[in-house]
Order: C-alpha cells, then structure tokens, then sequence
C-alpha cells in the first residue's frame, strides 16, 4: 500500500442513546482515493465531522503524516490540509463566487488576484467557474464547482467530499471524476463519501465499510459487485423493489398549460406545464436540479396557489386550495428539502408527525391536539420505515440525513393519499433504504394512488415509473413511457448537460 497519510486509530464518539463511532481504525494512503461506506446514520458523517475538527471524539486518536492530529476546529484542520466538500452548499446566492470565496478564506488577497486564482485553479482542474458570476444563477453542479475550487485553493493534503454527486447530472459526473483523478495523480488524498455504489466502483481504490459505528470490513471497490457492497453495509441480502403489473385507472390529477412566475430572483418559472397523472400510475420528472423541481412541487401541494381550473383532482377544480385543503382531499406532499422544509429541524418527531398529518389522522380536533395519538402515529412510521432513532421524543435534527427522509417519506405515504407528490424521494438514502422506500411508493399505486415522483436519479425513475416527463428551465417535456427509454433518450428530454462544458483537464 501506498504511504500512510491519515491513520485512525480506535475513534469512538457516542450520543445519547447511540454510539456513532465505535472504535474506528482505518488508514487512508497518499494519493488514494478512499470510500466510506455504510447504510443511513451508520456513522459516516460523524467519522468525517471528526477528522475536520467538527466533532470532538469522546476517544481514540488520529495521526496525520506520522504526527499526532487532533484538529479543535476546522480552522485547525484547514491549517493543516484538511478540505471538506458538505452535501448542503453554504454560499450566498446574492454575492459572485469570488466573494463566496473569499468569505472563507482567513486573510483574502484582493479581489483581482483572488479571480485570477480562482480563473487557475479552474482551469487546471477543469472546472469551468467565472469568479464574477452570481452564485444565485449558478446550476447545483456550478455551485458545488465554487465549494470545490474554495477547498483547491488550500491545496489540500486530504480532499473530504460528502454525497457529491447527488445533485449532478451524469455528464457532471464525469467532469467531478476526471478532477479527482488529476487530485489523485498529484498526491492528493480523498475520503469519499456516497450511496452510488457504481460510482464507487468507478473511481475508488479502497473502502471501509461502517454498520451501526463499527469498521466491518474493507473491500477494493473494483473488485467487488454493487450488490456485495450493499450486503456488507447491510449484513443481510437485499431485496430489488418489485413491481406488480398495474392496470392504470381514470386521470386522478390533472393540470394544462400552467404558467406561474419564478417565485424569487433566483426561482425558476414554471412555462406552459401539461401533466396528467392516472389513478395507480407512477410518473416520473427528472431533470436537473434548479429547472422548476421546487417550484412544480409547489403548485401542485397547494403551497403557491393558482386559478381554480388550472389543477384538477378527479376533475374537480382545486388551484385556489391550499396545502391543508388539498390534504383533506387526498393530495399529500414531500418537499425536496428535509431540514427546515419537510420537517422542522428542532421539533420533535412527535411534533414532525403532527404538523403534516393532523388532517387526515385527525390529530386535532376542536383546536385540540391529540398527543397520544400523535404519537402513536409517529412511532408508526418510525416502525413501517425502519426509522433509525431511539425514539419518537428525538428532535428531527438529531437523525441522520437518510433517516430522516425515511420518517419524511413513511409519514405521507401512510397516510394513505390519493395522490402522492415527492421530490427527490431517496436522496442521501443508502441502498437498502432506497429500495424500500421506491417499493413504498409502488405499493402506494398498487393500491390505486397516483403517485408523482420527481428526481434526479434517472435509475430510480427508471425502476419505478410507469411515464417519464423532463423539466428543463420550467418546461415540462411531453410524457413518454419509461419502457425501454434509454439514457440518451432521456439525457435529450433533459435538455442536455444545461449548458455545461465538456472537461478538458
Ligand atoms: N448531533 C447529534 N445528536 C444526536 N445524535 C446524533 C447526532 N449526530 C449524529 N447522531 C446519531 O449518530 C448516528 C450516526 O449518524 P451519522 O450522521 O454519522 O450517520 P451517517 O452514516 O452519516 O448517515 P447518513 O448516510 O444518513 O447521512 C445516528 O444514529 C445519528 O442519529
């Protein structure tokens, strides 16, 4: 094995009610590029929050280049070359990318030198990114391009990225992947973080694999199927989502050539939209992120209100009725964004339970809340879903990302809707975890729901859907079936790689 840069020796980190990191030992080499793996809240993201002097390990230690490492801070960890890449970009949309930089830098050097740098590094790493650009306008790829080029500029010893590619196209990728092997052939070291197991296998040379905070095993990507991987995370074999030939009934949901303003200066309007969606039918939306996936959403759970006749429910006009009104009626709901969106981060997930499902499981009555029966209703979907978390009193913060959708998904779904709308359904969600949530959504159509379903996983739309329909800067392509659609096919739906260019690293 190459040298050693980053040894971990015997990490452990508890919770209340959980440990975390549970005597975690592994090297990571020079110039390697290193996957960790492992279901939902197996430990992932508090190993690295440990490494970048987020998190305070309880015990164990690390040592970096033969020297003790024990980073307060991740100032501390920066200093000494450690960069980390988040799943959630923090810039802000009002300023250019160059001053998103120089916001994290400790001593920027002026603004004209700082482009020129930014402008170099780019280049070299071939990412295209002009440092005057608003950041409000840049696509999600864009954005992850200026998190990227920030850690370069450090000229990092170990480049840390967590779910990277969960918000890129497939052509994005591909550019991602060619700048990590040109890090890579210069020495730099990568902790890769992510579900795609494929990916994985594409671009890392060692894994370890974490389950429930403990090392259990280590594998060569390369050398090993998807499949086994997933087995290791989850101990067990796993199960492929099932689908039942369905007979599609009446329209349930309709909507015809809606046009709706961009809802803020960096929204995207929706054009001209037409979408049918039948009783037991699952359509599919891909697209790449930022072309109207929110806005889409939006309108359709009742969140931005529009003429009575623009959105039918079994015929019936129902633009004008807002979310609880359509929730009434059957039509539920789960937003893109977990934190803050589909769940309020510092309630519990009593209180989470309540706040979309005191409608339909009448949880209020007479302006009073029915605690019990909240309750109840939250520690089903903690059941149903496999929700990892020691109980229904835990703030929805304190979750792991992919148990936390699980909660968001389970919450709707059992429900029993009518018609079901999701947007990015299995995002930050492990193999196992993925496939019971699709096979959640295709019981839900079994059982005569229709179910809209919009993603930028293309594999997922492909498993599930019975229709696919494309967003492109707020349109939405004509429908067509999802069998036999190849990815070309549905790359041109896509309108292309939005304006990217081709790497020429
Ligand atoms: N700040 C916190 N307070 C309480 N519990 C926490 C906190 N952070 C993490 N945990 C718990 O620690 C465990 C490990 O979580 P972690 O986020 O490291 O998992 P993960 O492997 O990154 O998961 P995912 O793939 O879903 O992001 C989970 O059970 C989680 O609920």
């Amino acid at each position: 094995m190459s040298d050693v840069l980053l040894s971990l020796k015997g990490l452990t980190k508890a919770y209340p009610g959980v440990v975390a990191n549970d005597q975690v030992s592994f090297d990571i080499g020079v110039g390697e590029v290193h996957a960790l793996l492992g279901e939902n809240g197996a430990g992932k993201s508090t190993l690295v929050k440990m490494i970048y002097g987020l998190v305070k390990p309880d015990s164990g230690e690390m040592v970096l280049n033969g020297t003790p490492y024990a980073p307060a801070e991740p100032r501390a960890a920066r200093a000494d070359g450690i960069a980390m890449v988040f799943q959630h970009f923090s810039l802000f949309d009002a300023l250019n990318v160059a001053e998103n930089i120089a916001l994290g830098m400790e001593n920027p050097p002026p603004m004209r030198d700082l482009a020129a740098r930014i402008r170099a590094v780019s280049e070299t790493y071939g990412l295209p990114l002009d440092p005057y650009r608003t950041v409000g306008g840049l696509s999600a790829g864009e954005r992850q391009r200026v998190e990227i080029i920030r850690c370069l500029l450090q000229d990092p010893k170990l480049l840390i990225m967590d779910e990277p590619t969960s918000v890129l196209t497939p052509q994005e990728v591909e550019i991602l992947f060619e700048t990590l092997r040109k890090l890579k052939s210069e020495g730099t070291s990568i902790l890769y973080i992510s579900h795609k197991l494929e990916e994985i296998r594409a671009l890392c040379d060692h894994a370890t694999i974490l389950r429930l905070g403990k090392n259990v095993g280590e594998c060569v990507p390369r050398d090993t199927s998807a499949r086994d991987m997933a087995e290791m995370m989850v101990g067990t074999a796993l199960k492929t989502p099932e689908r039942s030939g369905r007979a599609l009934g009446p329209v349930a949901l309709s909507i015809k050539g809606l046009s709706v303003a961009a809802p803020s200066a960096f929204g995207t309007a929706l054009k001209d939209v037409t979408l049918t969606v039948h009783q037991g039918e699952i359509l599919g939306i891909g697209g790449v992120a930022g072309n109207g996936q929110d806005e889409l959403l939006s309108v359709l759970s009742g969140e931005v209100l529009c003429a009575p006749g623009e959105v039918l429910l079994h015929g019936e006009a129902i633009g004008h009725l807002n979310p609880i009104r359509r929730r009434k009626l059957g039509v539920l709901a789960a937003p893109e964004e977990r934190l803050g969106h589909a769940a309020a981060p510092d309630m519990s997930l009593t209180e989470n339970a309540l706040l979309t499902g005191s409608v339909r499981e009448g949880l209020a009555q007479g302006g009073m809340i029915n605690w019990g029966a909240t309750r109840r209703f939250a520690q089903q979907v903690i059941e149903a879903f496999d929700v990892r978390t020691p109980g229904t009193e835990n703030a929805a913060r304190s979750l792991s990302g992919g148990n936390l959708q699980k909660f968001v998904i389970g919450r709707e779904v059992l429900q029993d809707p009518d018609v079901l709308v999701v947007n990015q359904p299995t995002w930050g969600v492990d193999a196992a975890a993925a496939a019971a949530i699709r096979q959640a959504l295709l019981d839900l159509a079994a059982k005569g729901a229709a179910v809209i379903c919009i993603s930028q996983d293309l594999d997922e739309l492909m498993e599930i859907s019975d229709n696919f329909a494309a967003l492109n800067e707020g349109r939405l392509s004509a429908p067509r079936s999802a069998e036999g659609l190849s990815v070309d096919e549905i790359g041109l739906m896509m309108g292309g790689a939005h304006g990217m260019e081709v790497a020429h690293v």
